[in-house]
């Protein structure tokens, strides 16, 4: 107020009772006060009240939420009680014991706020805790030593303190009223300015003044709503993950199916992708993750989709589904299932109200998700989440039906039937993924698509699980996708290979003759790259991250590529079609192909392939 150059909020004038005006923009009260000067002068004592009493609550409710959740045990239930204890103390009361003997002031009126309303921040914190102290960076930092104060304050606090302060604006809100509440009822300081009492003194002249009132009221609606809307801003500010991700997943705009489309015709491809791309937008930018990808897969057919970290590898699998985060976007392509589109340049396919794809979706195309520990739900049975499975697809079903197939699943995967009522945090590594794997075969699907099935599991186990796929494949007649970074991984398990680099697919064949004959350096580095089982121990060449070549019109790889010419710089390769199948985007394919990639020893791949 003084900066604004307002009048004091106790000059009294001759002016009483004026409505508003010129002079006095929101009129004047019983005493002449000009009330837009009050009700600045009030802003000041709702914001102290505000943010004292949220600050206060927010710092004892985390410390005490946190120590309660880590520590867990007696502390916790210690804790916990207290919690409940302070949170049945009414603030109303206790702030009238207070007046009553420290008598009415400010600093005692956002004691007795916090002091009734810490428990709840305390209780958020608390669950945070609870579900962060499990993280594996929690426990790597308390294998490496640290203690667990620097844990809870480096690791466990900044982790999940954002909903807490997003609670902390709605509880500025809260204390904001609660002061008013007072001041209304003569209970606030009398010292000061504070809107309660001007509704109070308001209500009195209410038939002769109404601005008196509604003025001081519309301030505190404002300023609480606004305190309200800024919580959400802060939680969008604080959460990356609500930028890109929030939310329920995007319903994306579809099209009908195309009016000259064929009936499904025995022998075609089940699934067929034709020059597919999807977009992320990340802040201003916009990350081409799959630009231009086409394939076929045969019924029965396998494919191994292998490539570096970040080349859109998963990217296409969840493109493949439909299951792609909302700040993704399919722009253009299409993909057919068994001869029927159910993405028309980029858009999905929309027959009788429902997407194609969701009717398709793990009934016919299932997915082996990476970690079966983040797909599996935790606070569910294995036999559960099956059940519910079953029964969302097959409503007739009746419970003991379900359970005899996931039995005779279990039996097919090689897990003991006796695990089925076990949660996911009670099975190894290797018995969980299982588990993943027989919740894609539950509904017997046509075509599975194995996103990384192995990650994270020891080499025996990987080993045994990507036979066992092998195997089901074979014996279920399945298709498959198998999406990998391990170029040995893929050709122990599939017919065909698909090289991806930087967004597209940049070679693929058949797996033995990619082997044989890579034609695109890019393959070529992958398979040297793989050990040998009798050769010496090499040293291996490390590739610069993925360049930018592509934005200036040349092949994506030529940044890296030993035998890049100026030609590769300034040119897209076109795909160069190498029969048999056999397709690389590289100027320079043919000659590559023509020569044997490491004839000196035989890799572990080449044994497995052979
Ligand atoms: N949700 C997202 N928002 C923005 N960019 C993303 C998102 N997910 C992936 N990307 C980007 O898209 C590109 C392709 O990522 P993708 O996860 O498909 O690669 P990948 O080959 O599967 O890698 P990895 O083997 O490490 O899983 C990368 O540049 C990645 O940073």
């Amino acid at each position: 107020a003084p900066v604004l150059g307002l009048p004091d909020p106790a000059d009294m004038a001759f002016d009483l009772y004026q409505p508003p005006g010129a002079a006095h923009w929101l009129g004047t009260d019983n005493f002449g006060r000009d009330i837009f000067a009050r009700v600045v002068w009030g802003a000041r004592v709702a914001l102290i009240v505000a943010i004292g009493a949220a600050l206060l609550s927010i710092l004892i409710g985390s410390a005490l939420g946190a120590v309660a959740g880590y520590f867990g045990g007696w502390v916790d239930g210690l804790l916990s009680r207290v919690f409940d204890i302070f949170l049945l103390i009414p603030t109303f009361f206790l702030i009238l014991l207070i007046v009553a003997l420290f008598g009415a002031s400010l600093p005692l009126t956002i004691v007795a706020i916090a002091l009734t309303t810490w428990p709840r921040s305390a209780r958020l914190m608390r669950s945070q805790v609870l579900t962060l102290k499990s993280r594996v960076y929690v426990q790597a930092a308390l294998a490496a030593g640290a203690p667990h104060w620097w844990v809870i304050l480096r690791h466990v606090i900044p982790n999940g303190i954002a909903p807490i302060v997003t609670d902390g604006t709605i509880l500025m809100g809260m204390a904001i009223l609660t002061e008013a509440g007072l001041s209304f009822l003569g209970l606030g300081d009398q010292n000061m300015v504070s809107w309660g009492s001007m509704i109070f003194e308001g209500q009195r002249h209410l038939r002769l003044a109404p601005w008196m009132s509604i003025a001081p009221g519309v301030a505190l609606l404002v300023l609480v709503a606004s305190l309200n809307l800024l919580g959400d801003s802060v939680n969008f500010a604080m959460n990356p993950q609500l930028r890109t991700r929030g939310g329920a997943p995007k319903r994306r705009r579809g099209v009908a199916p195309p009016a000259d489309e064929p009936a499904a015709t025995a022998g075609a491809p089940i699934l067929q992708v034709t020059d597919l791309r999807l977009e992320y937008a990340a802040g201003d930018r916009r990350i081409a993750a799959v630009d231009g990808v086409s394939f076929s897969l045969p019924r029965g057919g396998s494919l191994g989709i292998v490539g570096e970290s970040g080349c859109g590898k998963s990217s296409l699998g969840s493109a493949l589904l439909q299951t792609m985060p909302n700040n993704a976007e399919l722009t253009g392509g299409t993909i057919r299932y068994d001869g029927r589109a159910i993405v028309l340049d980029g858009k999905p396919v929309i027959e009788g109200g429902r997407s194609r794809i969701e009717a398709l979706r793990w009934t016919r195309m299932a997915t082996i998700f990476q970690s079966a520990m983040n797909a599996l739900n935790p606070v569910t049975t294995v036999r559960r989440q099956m059940v519910d499975t079953l029964r969302l697809h097959r409503p007739g079903m009746t419970r003991d039906e379900a359970t005899a197939r996931i039995g005779e699943v279990f039996d097919m995967i090689g897990i003991p039937r006796s695990r089925m009522n076990a949660y996911p945090h009670q099975l190894s590594g290797g018995m969980r993924q299982r588990a993943m794997i027989a919740l894609s075969l539950i509904l017997e699907p046509e075509l599975v698509i194995a996103d990384e099935p192995t990650t994270a599991l020891d080499m025996l186990i990987q080993d045994q699980i990507l036979g066992e796929i092998a195997d089901l494949r074979e014996r279920l007649n399945l298709s498959l996708i198998l999406v990998s970074h391990d170029m040995g991984a893929v050709a122990e398990s599939c017919e065909t290979v698909a090289v991806m680099y930087a967004g597209r697919i940049v070679e693929i064949a058949p797996t033995r003759r990619i082997f044989d004959r890579p034609a695109h350096p890019y393959s070529r580095t992958l398979i040297s790259a793989l050990p040998s089982l009798t050769g010496p121990l090499e040293t291996l060449d490390s590739l610069p991250a993925t360049g930018s070549a592509a934005a200036e019109g040349g092949c994506r790889f030529a940044h890296a590529c030993p035998a890049a010419t100026a030609l590769c710089r300034s040119t897209p390769p076109p795909a160069v079609q190498l029969g048999g199948n056999h397709v690389a985007e590289c100027h320079y394919a043919e000659e590559f192909a023509a020569e044997p990639v490491d004839a000196a020893e035989p890799t572990a791949t080449e044994e497995a392939c052979a």
